[in-house]
């Protein structure tokens, strides 16, 4: 939906702090995201994600921060032209009530119309195309409060499209889909990247970020715990000090990024019998012919 990649430093913030009440949730953070990556921002629940999420997309204004995005600076930039550069797909969007999807996806031309321009034919082809891109478009007819978690992230997305912003901040985009729409998802985030998109998302899931991600930023209290690629990253002692549990890191046998397994917290399920018998089959398989 960009075009082809023009050369570019994408978002580079530094010292990016917020307080609530007396309290940092935001710490002196440093994110950078080169124009055409995809980064991941991890780090548990209430780490300061969307926090920062929201700072950058500039929903609320940092204290101390130095944010740029292509070499301008974000902090002074007039609200319009933030929305034209920079979209924020977010948890739970607020959308009016019974507004149709493509009226929903529509809402993100707005800063791109004059005051009474209205629709041309190109916003017309763009929400078009954000709703296939985003596989929102078999339910555009219909009315967003009406749609399931999963499709209302979706229309989501596909409103962020239509922005055609150069900086996608997206918060738990994979949040309600199921497993072939976080992938098609994912897939999408990375193919618009490749397009000249700088992409950060928040994500939970650290093996699909290990995937899909070319940098990850783990926040922990507020502040950044490690950054770098996930393969650096993604360490059995850096997860049990953020998150706190057990992991082992595999490779997938044929990209050979990292693939994390956890042990589960409490007792474990019985095994099957089957493969309680033979142990070196796989579940499911047929047993050997005696
Ligand atoms: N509206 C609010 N008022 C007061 N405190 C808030 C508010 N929103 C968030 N916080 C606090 O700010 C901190 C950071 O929250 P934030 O939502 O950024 O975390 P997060 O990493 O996105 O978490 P999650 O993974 O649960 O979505 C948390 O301690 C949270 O309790």
């Amino acid at each position: 939906m960009n075009g082809p990649a023009k050369p570019g430093a994408g978002l580079e913030a530094s010292r990016v702090s917020f307080a609530r009440g007396d309290r940092l949730v935001v710490d002196g953070v440093d994110v950078t995201v080169p124009r055409g990556a995809v980064a991941a921002l991890l780090g548990p629940n209430g780490a300061g994600k969307s926090t920062f999420l929201h700072l950058v997309a500039g929903v609320v204004p940092p204290e101390v921060a130095a944010l740029t995005l292509d070499g301008d600076d974000l902090v002074g930039l007039r609200r319009r032209e933030r929305a034209r550069r920079i979209a924020l797909v977010e948890q739970d969007a607020q959308v009016p009530d019974a507004l149709r999807v493509d009226h929903v996806v529509g809402l993100g031309r707005i800063p791109h119309q004059s005051a009474w321009g209205g629709d041309s034919a190109r916003d017309r082809d763009v929400v078009a195309r954000a709703l296939a891109a985003a596989e929102a478009d078999r339910f555009a007819a219909r009315r967003y409060d009406e749609l399931s978690g999963g499709e209302r992230q979706r229309v989501n997305l596909a409103r962020a499209l239509a922005q055609e912003p150069e900086l996608l901040l997206l918060d738990e985009p994979t949040n309600h889909l199921d497993i072939r729409a976080q992938l098609a998802t994912l897939g999408l985030l990375r193919r618009l990247a490749a397009d000249g998109l700088s992409v950060l998302a928040a994500l939970h899931d650290l093996s699909l970020a290990a995937a899909y991600a070319d940098h990850v930023v783990v926040l922990a209290d507020g502040r950044v715990a490690a950054a770098g690629d996930p393969v650096d990253v993604l360490t059995p002692p850096l997860i049990r000090a953020v998150w706190g549990v057990e992991a082992t890191v595999l490779r997938h046998p044929s990209t050979g990024r990292p693939l994390i397994a956890f042990a589960p917290a409490g007792p474990a399920p019985d095994a099957p019998t089957d493969a309680a018998a033979d142990p070196g089959r796989p579940v499911g398989s047929a047993p050997a012919p005696a």
